[in-house]
């Protein structure tokens, strides 16, 4: 099985998961991570997203590959804590990107006006 086959499922599945821990499906913040973010609301899991986000930058300034991975799955993952408190799915997040598959970034910059370097 390809890698991109083996994983293809794992963002839904995760979500799954997340939505299972929200305070509204009785998710318990004593035995889960994401059940204490969730039940905390948007302050905790934004001041998330902008910490390991900011941990992404510094792995990537410093090049290390490991790191650089496991930054960006904190990234994701606390990005789909938020989705999830939005009743929002990886699938719309992954549909938008299907959207905009094979219109460069300048063209749609030019066709909204925009200019300059990205
Ligand atoms: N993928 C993840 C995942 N990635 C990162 N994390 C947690 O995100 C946190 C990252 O925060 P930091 O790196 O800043 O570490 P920290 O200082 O310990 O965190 P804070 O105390 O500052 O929140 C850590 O506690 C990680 O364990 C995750 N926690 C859970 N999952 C998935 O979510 C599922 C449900 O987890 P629970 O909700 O905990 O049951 C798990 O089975 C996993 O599949």
């Amino acid at each position: 099985m390809s890698p991109t086959a083996e994983y293809a499922d794992i963002l839904a599945r995760l979500a799954d998961t997340l939505e299972s821990r929200l305070p509204s499906h009785g998710g318990d913040p004593r035995s889960s991570y994401s059940a204490g973010l969730l039940a905390r609301g948007p302050d905790a899991f934004l001041k998330k997203i902008g910490e390991e986000a900011t941990e992404l930058v510094m792995a990537a300034k410093d090049g290390v590959p490991e790191r650089i991975v496991s930054e960006a799955a904190d990234l994701w993952f606390h990005t789909l804590v938020a989705l999830t408190h939005y009743n929002l799915r990886p699938e719309d997040v992954l549909r938008e990107l299907a959207r905009r598959e094979g219109v460069s970034g300048l063209a749609e910059k030019a066709a909204r006006g925009g200019g300059g370097t990205p």
